[in-house]
């Protein structure tokens, strides 16, 4: 708002501000409230008298009071006004030093040529909250989305996703990977044995046994009922074999462990630079291959191969 000649004096002002509903105050070009109406007052616990004349920084956070000075300044030295809804969204701190969510809308105003930023000023702690809750489920559903159940681990979704990354990645000339298809052998009789229940529990050890004996900066997924996948990047088709033979060890001792007859077939395909083979559905064909060679000899081993190039 801009006056062409300007407001006749503060009066004016004065009276304006206390007709609007929202809290509103007025500042000098050094940051002074020179004027406050009863909203703002009360939105941060103060008489009235307290406010009038006080340094608007006694309305913010310390940790925020030199960014608001770059704002206020900002402000002034151009012509543009910023409507609610385009305003800025701040922390405000109560007399009792409660901080809150503020949204705040400027405008410009002249008071005998002098110039003067009035804030409308809008509580925007109900905002905040339903604005945080809605990305924090937002964020829970995608997690879930991208979460097997069962076992915590990525699920098949997650684990195309990643390896869809990874294919990009190799395309753009970064690290070579390996994926691995691990199957779990014969594990349709430990249901039969033991139960659907006994089974899940066997699945859930299972994966625990895979993911603690990957690196780190190994993505472990359950992408079926009894099957399960890895992807290994910045390896040699050797590293990958290592990596794999020591989670065929583990799964194994495992299930020894708990009188589980399991064991694990694992086709790996390994990618060592990119080409038009280079996708999705042709690394799971190609580890998929490798996976039931080891089946057709005879169960618990690991066979790999290379992508074609
Ligand atoms: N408990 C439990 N069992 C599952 C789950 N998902 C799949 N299964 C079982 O996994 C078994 C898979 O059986 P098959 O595909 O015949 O495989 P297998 O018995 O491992 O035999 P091979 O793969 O030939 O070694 C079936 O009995 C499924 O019911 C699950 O979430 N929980």
């Amino acid at each position: 708002m801009v006056f062409e000649r300007g407001m006749k004096d503060e009066r004016d002002l004065s009276e304006l501000i206390e007709i609007i509903p929202d809290a509103a105050l007025v500042v000098n070009k050094d940051g002074k409230i020179v004027l406050v109406n009863q909203l703002a007052a009360e939105l941060f616990g103060y008489k009235h008298a307290e406010l009038n004349g006080a340094s608007l920084a006694k309305l913010l956070p310390e940790g925020i009071r030199e960014q608001h000075e770059k704002h206020v300044l900002q402000f002034f030295q151009t012509q543009q006004n910023r409507p609610m809804g385009r305003g800025f969204r701040f922390l405000g701190v109560r007399k009792n030093g409660e901080s809150f969510h503020v949204d705040i809308m400027l405008s410009h105003v002249q008071v005998k040529h002098e110039p003067y930023a009035i804030a409308f000023i809008r509580d925007a702690t109900q905002f905040k909250q339903t604005e945080d809750k809605i990305r924090r489920e937002l964020e829970s559903e995608r997690k879930q989305a991208l979460t097997d159940y069962l076992t915590g681990l990525a699920n098949r979704r997650a684990f195309y996703q990643e390896l869809d990354e990874d294919i990009a990645e190799l395309r753009a000339g970064l690290h070579r990977f390996s994926v691995a298809l691990i199957d779990l052998d014969d594990f349709k009789l430990i249901n039969d044995n033991f139960g659907h229940d006994e089974g899940d529990r066997a699945l859930q050890a299972i994966a625990n046994a895979i993911k603690e004996t990957c690196r780190g900066s190994d993505f472990v997924a359950r992408i079926g009922g009894d099957e399960f996948a890895t992807i290994h990047p910045s390896t040699t088709v050797g590293d990958a074999e290592v990596i794999l033979e020591r989670v065929r060890a583990k799964v194994l001792e495992v299930t020894r462990q708990h009188g589980w007859q399991v064991s694990l077939s694992i086709g790996i395909c390994h990618c060592e630079r990119y080409s038009e083979h280079c996708t999705v559905t042709e690394l799971m064909r190609v580890a998929d291959q490798a996976m039931y060679v080891g089946k057709r000899q005879g169960k618990n081993r690991i066979n790999s191969a290379l992508l074609p190039s």
